[in-house]
């Protein structure tokens, strides 16, 4: 099982959520978060003066899933998050030791 965490534009997150949904991806944990990237935040300008935003608002997609179905959701995720601008943002897959559904007690992938 993987955890599939995507740090995307919030403004993308609709036609995310959409794409998922399209290849029967429904499960998922979303947080509005703040963050930055290689470019350390953007230049913004208000009243004439220039000033950095350092953190800047973005959606984190959490989801677990089967290990074979893991390629699927990265590769849809990614191409509904992507304007090929500077700040789409983020993926990271990592391995998830335990799922456990609280109802039924039930492990594994019966618990996704
Ligand atoms: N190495 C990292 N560790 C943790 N979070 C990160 C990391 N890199 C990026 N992020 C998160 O992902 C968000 C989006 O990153 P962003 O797309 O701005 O990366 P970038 O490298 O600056 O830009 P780009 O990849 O588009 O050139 C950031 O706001 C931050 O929340």
């Amino acid at each position: 099982m993987k955890k599939i965490e995507a740090i995307i534009r919030t403004t993308k997150f609709e036609d995310v959520k959409a794409a998922l949904e399209g290849i029967g991806m429904v499960s998922m944990t979303v947080t509005e978060v703040k963050g930055r990237g290689q470019q350390r935040g953007i230049k913004q300008q208000w009243r004439g003066a220039e000033y950095m935003v350092d953190l800047i608002p973005k959606t984190k997609v959490e989801m677990v899933v089967e290990d074979e179905k893991a390629d699927a959701v990265i590769s849809t995720l990614a191409e509904a998050a992507r304007t090929g601008q500077i700040g789409d943002g983020k993926i990271f897959v990592v391995p998830v030791e335990r799922t456990i559904r609280v109802r039924t007690g039930e492990e594994g992938d019966t618990a996704l």
